[in-house]
């Protein structure tokens, strides 16, 4: 038996969006049902270099599929500045749950933007006003890209409003999607009071201070102890979604007020597994929510498990990427 190695390049033609989002809301599902096992995150922290590691391994049954996988990943902010290297990177062990052989070893960076994006359009499926049709990136980054291809797929995209301190960020994203959308550079207050908001940033301070009355927003910049993006009086009044209890109260969004008592149990309106097994209504549905929303995204190893599954399935059906004898199986 052979493993299949799955280049960035193959990940990135071989890889529907679409289809990585329904494969991350059957994610969501599997986990609010119970049919996953996930243990939480691990963090190594390096200080030394503004950097972490972290492994995420899972295994989730989808009912008609199941995948297992591992994700060895990073966030290193300086990265591009120092080495000219994306923030975040990573390599995944695709595993064949019923015996454990690597099927395929995949680029983890490509995953990480797709299952981002896919998890982003999940919760704006079931939280966003039906008729949303502008978005706003807070934060024009790698995550920025995935983030408008994968919400484009749920909602009628066509006003983008971008924003980030390095003015050549927004300008390389500007020319990215010219020619799709009517997308233009803007202030932090034009991006948040769009339909739709994904935030992308890894600060520690807020900078959205105000959104718009009926905005839903895609919190996915902090995934770490101590970020903050939004400010505590947006959250207080928003009905607050999260990914996960754990990670989220860890090291999502809401993980700062949280440790300094400003939210509480009482301010989590419902898991995103919740709404999409329809356990808990979404917007637009009775009982849902109204006014504003936000999504607080920590990034689940499931995410990577259901977009690996994608992947791999649409290399095999092609037989793209590279087979190689990686693991001795004689007995
Ligand atoms: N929730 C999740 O599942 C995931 C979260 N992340 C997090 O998302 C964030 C973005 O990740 P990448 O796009 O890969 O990083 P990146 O480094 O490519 O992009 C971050 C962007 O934020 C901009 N920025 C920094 N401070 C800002 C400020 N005060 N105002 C406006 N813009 C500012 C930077 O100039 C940069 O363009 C990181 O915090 C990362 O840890 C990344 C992957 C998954
Ligand atoms: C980088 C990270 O935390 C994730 O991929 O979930």
């Amino acid at each position: 038996m052979q493993t299949r190695l799955l280049s960035a390049a193959d990940v990135t033609e071989h890889t529907t969006t679409a289809d990585v989002v329904d494969a991350v809301e059957e994610a969501f599902g599997a986990y609010a049902r119970g049919d996953v096992q996930m243990p939480a995150k691990s963090y190594i922290d390096l200080p030394r270099y503004n950097g972490d590691f972290r492994s995420m391994p899972a295994y989730m049954d989808a009912g008609e599929w199941d995948a297992a996988a591992v994700k060895w990943v990073n966030v290193h902010p300086d990265n591009e500045d120092r080495f000219e290297l994306p923030t975040v990177m990573g390599v995944i062990v695709y595993s064949d749950p019923r015996n454990a052989f690597p099927l395929a070893l995949l680029d983890g960076t490509t995953i990480t933007r797709l299952r981002t994006g896919a998890a982003a359009a999940v919760a704006t499926r079931h939280l966003a006003p039906e008729d949303a049709s502008s978005l706003g990136l807070v934060g024009a980054g790698t995550q920025a890209y995935a983030q408008l291809e994968a919400i484009a797929t749920v909602r009628d995209i066509d006003e983008v409003v971008v924003t980030d301190v390095d003015p050549e960020a927004v300008a390389d994203f500007v020319d990215v999607f010219e020619n799709a959308y009517d997308v233009r550079g803007g202030s932090i207050e034009e991006a948040a009071t769009c339909d739709i908001v994904s935030t992308l940033t890894p600060v520690e301070e807020p900078i959205v201070h105000d959104v718009g009355p009926n905005t839903h927003v895609n919190a996915m910049g902090a995934d770490a102890k101590g970020k903050h993006e939004i400010a505590d009086s947006v959250l207080e009044d928003a009905a607050i979604v999260i990914d996960d209890y754990e990670q989220c109260t860890h090291s999502g969004e809401i993980n700062v007020p949280w440790s300094e008592g400003r939210l509480d149990d009482e301010d989590i309106y419902a898991e995103l597994g919740d709404i999409v097994t329809d356990t808990v209504s979404g917007r637009g549905e009775p009982g849902g929510p109204e006014g504003v929303t936000v999504f607080d995204s920590t990034g689940l190893a499931i995410q990577d498990v259901a977009a690996s599954h994608v992947a791999y399935e649409q290399a095999e059906a092609v037989d793209a990427g590279t087979l190689f004898s990686l693991v001795g199986t004689e007995i």
